[in-house]
């Protein structure tokens, strides 16, 4: 496109966005009458074309004689908005977005309207990674050591998995200044994965900044994640390539994977007495179809309707089934360990930093020559990944991201900010940086429930954040507030004359402003979900101990059904999920083509 077909472009999607109303149900994919109408089987069905989605029917497809069917709700996505990543926020109120937001919280999101945190998951071909900020992270390394203990199989461990993370990647070094360590980046894979070029001025005074406090600059996705760097996005040339289009587009012709989208899917039917999972009920264009199955289903509808659907099939804790008059199939604590990590962005501080004046059609251009601005979903890219005091592994427990930024009613409507708690938050700053402070290894958790036994209902999403009984989660983010008022004292920062003043927040005026009390209240105002969700449908070795799945991602008890989406991750992985949502689906394609095709050798290329 050129500049005026892309600003006519941002002017529409913008536009939409001010006045978009989220739906609170799902009842577009509604019916017009009762009855059901068979279409073909296949071997596969894949519920959600998602990022999980996406790699396992890519994966799945390239066996010639097994047929493939992907059903997704949303639709295939075209626009070039939605390549310019500079406007991500504005996708989130769009008709790609589910519109989820938490029931009422009591420890997080207090400043937000209905005490609720958005929720935010897109529908669509790509799911979620066709709103979101393209950051390519795989976390800290022993984190899979763990999950390999956790699961007894030691296939989930490092030394097995980085060859399935290298798979996937097509790793290009845009900035010669960031450090890289190659030996853990492949290429070739289905994913461009670059950095955003040139850095702008507040990504390199966070780095200056970190250097001068000793911390190291590295590459987080080499042998430790600990320390300063500048974001690896999942990009092409600056420009959003969704999971679809990176590891679907290119397989499109193969005549054995269909791709069915606007299909809802409400039931898998799951023979009572052999436990084995038969077909797929969905509704699309006003119908409702049956597909037999004749391998398995997979299920990666994401981490609410992964569980939403499970629980809908007679697949979840007895008693909630029972309360729903939901006939119980396998009693298993499906949606009770949701993890969602917090994140506070609103500590604004003010400077006497002035940013560079550049007019629409000048970042256009930049854009269009794969740089500037709008290639990326957030304001600067600079990021740090730390260790607290009370971290007592060596895993990163809070990552801090820069950003410069301007006062806006649009964030107040993208977050659902409180007009008042925004306004006082943001005092009377002016040229203002934040440094967001992320607990992304947190020890709370939420659940997910069914509101009904209606599948058109949108299910019950409790966050539940920083409630840890022993107030871990509070005090690793009161550290980051330490931590940050820190940086700002390095002579780098100084130059810029950093002051905080925000004013006290509704909510908070009985503790002393600015003391420890005061700033404990003040996290549980702003900090709202960073939408790294994850954990509902925990893999393990035990059902009893609340797994849900195995280490070859079968749900417990019932045969022909797996979970492979961001529902099965057993702990945190310290960061930004997509990258080991990635390596999962690799995985899981690669465990069903051993199961089926056993003769296989895994190394072989036909895999
Ligand atoms: C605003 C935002 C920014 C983010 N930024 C980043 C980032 O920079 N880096 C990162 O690593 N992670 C990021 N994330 C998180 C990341 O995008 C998700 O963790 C990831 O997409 C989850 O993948 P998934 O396969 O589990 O689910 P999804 O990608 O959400 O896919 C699920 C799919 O299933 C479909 N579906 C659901 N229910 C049904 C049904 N009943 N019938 C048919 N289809 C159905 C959905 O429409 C969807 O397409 C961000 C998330 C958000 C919201």
């Amino acid at each position: 496109a050129t500049v005026e077909e892309l600003e006519n472009l941002i002017e529409a999607a913008t536009i939409e966005a001010n006045s978009y109303e989220f739906p609170t149900n799902a009842r577009m994919f509604q019916a017009k009458d009762n009855r059901i109408e068979d279409i073909d089987s296949y071997d596969f069905v894949i519920i959600g074309g998602g990022v999980a989605g996406s790699v396992i029917a890519s994966r799945l497809s390239e066996i010639k004689k097994w047929s493939i069917l992907v059903l997704e709700a949303g639709e295939v996505v075209t626009s070039e908005f939605n390549e310019m990543l500079g406007y991500t926020a504005f996708l989130a109120l769009s008709d790609l977005s589910w519109g989820f937001r938490t029931v009422p919280q009591t420890t997080a999101c207090l400043g937000f309207v209905n005490q609720s945190c958005r929720a935010f998951r897109a529908r669509g071909m790509g799911g979620t990674s066709l709103i979101n900020g393209a950051v390519y992270e795989r976390g800290m390394p022993s984190t899979f050591d763990e999950w390999a203990d956790i699961t007894n199989d030691p296939t989930w461990s490092y030394d097995n998995v980085l060859r399935l993370f290298k798979k996937s990647e097509d790793f290009h070094l845009r900035n010669p200044n960031t450090p890289v360590e190659w030996k853990y980046h492949g290429s070739g894979g289905y994913l461009n994965v670059e950095q955003k070029i040139p850095e702008d001025f507040m990504t390199t005074l966070f780095l200056q900044g970190h250097r001068e406090l000793g911390t190291d600059i590295i590459d987080y996705n080499g042998r430790s994640q600990l320390g300063a760097s500048i974001f690896q996005l999942y990009t092409k040339h600056g420009r959003r390539q969704s999971v679809y289009d990176a590891f679907l587009k290119p397989v499109l012709r193969r005549s054995n994977l269909d791709i069915m989208t606007g299909s809802y899917v409400t039931k898998i039917e799951v023979q009572k007495l052999s436990k084995k999972a038969e077909s797929v009920i969905f509704t699309r264009h006003g119908r409702t179809h049956r597909v037999n199955v004749k391998k398995e289903v997979i299920l990666t509808a994401g981490v609410f309707q992964t569980p939403q659907i499970l629980m809908l099939s007679g697949i979840g804790p007895k008693e909630h089934l029972q309360d729903m008059g939901i006939h119980v199939i396998e009693n298993l604590e499906v949606g009770s360990q949701l993890k969602e990590d917090p994140l506070c962005q609103a500590l604004y501080i003010s400077t006497n930093m002035t940013r560079p004046v550049e007019t629409l059609k000048e970042r256009l251009q930049q854009f269009l020559n794969g740089e500037g601005s709008l290639t990326q979903a957030y304001s600067t890219s600079g990021v740090a990944f730390q260790k607290s005091q009370f971290e007592e592994q060596h895993y990163a427990d809070i990552e801090f991201i820069a950003a410069s930024l301007q006062k806006s009613a649009f964030d107040v409507r993208y977050a659902g900010w409180r007009n008042e708690t925004y306004e006082t938050a943001w005092g009377n700053s002016t040229n203002v940086i934040a440094i967001n402070i992320h607990n992304v290894n947190p020890r709370s958790s939420g659940t997910v429930r069914l509101n009904s036994a209606d599948p058109f209902d949108y299910p019950l999403i409790d966050f539940n954040m920083m409630s840890d009984p022993e107030g871990h989660d509070m005090a690793v983010l009161y550290e980051g507030v330490n931590r940050v008022f820190e940086l700002l004292q390095t002579p780098s920062f100084q130059s810029i004359n950093p002051e905080y003043r925000g004013r006290p927040l509704p909510g908070c005026e009985d503790y002393q402003f600015l003391s420890r009390e005061y700033w404990y209240c003040f996290l549980r105002q702003t900090c709202t979900a960073a939408f790294h969700v994850r954990g509902s449908c925990p893999m393990g070795a035990d059902p009893n101990e609340r797994a849900i799945v195995d280490s070859r991602l079968r749900v417990f008890g019932v045969k022909k059904l797996r979970v492979a989406d961001s529902s099965v991750l057993p702990t945190s992985m310290s960061g930004h999920p997509v990258g080991t949502i990635i390596m999962i689906a690799e995985k899981a394609a690669e465990t069903i083509k051993c199961d089926y095709l056993p003769y296989l050798n895994i190394f072989s290329k036909e895999l």
